[in-house]
């Protein structure tokens, strides 16, 4: 399939998205939401994908939903067309697990899409904001759920109440992201993450990001009953028995997601 503002490469298990409207900074317009909602739903289509990463450039993961498309919209426009609402939903939905791998500035809808993927990987060039309210508004995709959630009140009322960013250094320590790495290194280590869990059983990588967006969800305890049994569950799968044998045979599982 031919997109015009991303860049979609399968190979090996692994589907890369690249975000690509280099003269806006990757800046989020319908044209760009809809691709990149297409080829996850391609991504997860196709069986031969067991991971996704979705990067940027090197100046910037995306700056923001599209400032020049969203400015003249009126709230109906805004409230009717229910705008990001639907792309954020699809998203959301995808089953695979899905890495970013953030260069530069991951600001607004940018960092809100890093956010909605399982886990962050940052450059040491990413800076992450919610820079909306100098633009009168608020976030509108996560900025001030998710945020709060992965750095907590303090950081994210910093954030979304000044509009400042956070280098990634800020980042990793308030546990927005998961591994910091040098700019050039970065690709590689997203990939070399995501080949890791192209190796594990899909059924079981299907859990793992299951329960644990359950627990953004669910009270605690409610939670931990999800995890023990879909724990107990997996007993009933061939890849247990599989990975279960293979430790004791001192050899390396060989899963087929059964
Ligand atoms: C999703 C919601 C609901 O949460 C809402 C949002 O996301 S609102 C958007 C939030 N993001 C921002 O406010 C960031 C806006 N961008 C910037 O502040 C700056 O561009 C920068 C700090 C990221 C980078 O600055 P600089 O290096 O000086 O580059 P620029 O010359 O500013 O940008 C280059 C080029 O890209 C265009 N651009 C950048 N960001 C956006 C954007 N969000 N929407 C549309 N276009 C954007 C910028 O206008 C420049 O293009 P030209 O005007 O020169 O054609």
């Amino acid at each position: 399939m031919a997109y015009e503002t991303i860049v979609v490469e399968t190979e090996d298990h692994v589907c890369l998205v690249r975000l690509n409207r280099p003269d806006a900074l990757n800046a989020l317009n319908d044209v760009l939401l809809g691709e990149l909602v297409d080829a996850l739903q391609a991504a997860q289509a196709n069986d031969k994908v067991r991971c996704i990463v979705i990067t940027g450039s090197e100046k910037a993961f995306a700056a923001g939903a599209d400032i020049k498309m969203m400015s003249s919209k009126s709230f109906v426009d805004a409230f009717a067309g229910d705008l990001f609402g639907s792309e954020h939903d699809e998203i959301m939905r995808i089953r695979k697990p899905i890495i970013a791998a953030v260069s530069g500035y991951a600001l607004g809808g940018g960092c809100e899409l890093a956010m909605m993927c399982d886990f962050i990987i940052a450059s040491e060039t990413a800076k992450f904001g919610q820079p909306e309210i100098n633009l009168g508004v608020v976030a509108g995709m996560g900025g001030t759920q998710r945020l709060t959630r992965a750095v907590g009140k303090a950081k994210a009322m910093d954030m979304n109440l000044t509009g400042r960013f956070m280098d990634a250094t800020e980042a990793e320590r308030a546990g927005l992201v998961s591994r910091v790495v040098p700019a050039k290194k970065l690709m590689e280590e997203a990939m070399s993450a995501a080949d890791k869990i192209a190796e594990k059983s899909m059924i079981t990588v299907a859990v793992v990001k299951e329960a644990v967006n359950r627990s953004f969800e669910v009270p605690l305890r409610e939670g931990l009953l999800f995890e023990r049994r879909v724990f107990h569950s997996l007993f009933a799968t061939e890849d247990q028995k599989e990975g279960m044998d293979a430790f004791q045979e001192k050899r390396a599982a060989q899963f087929r997601d059964k």
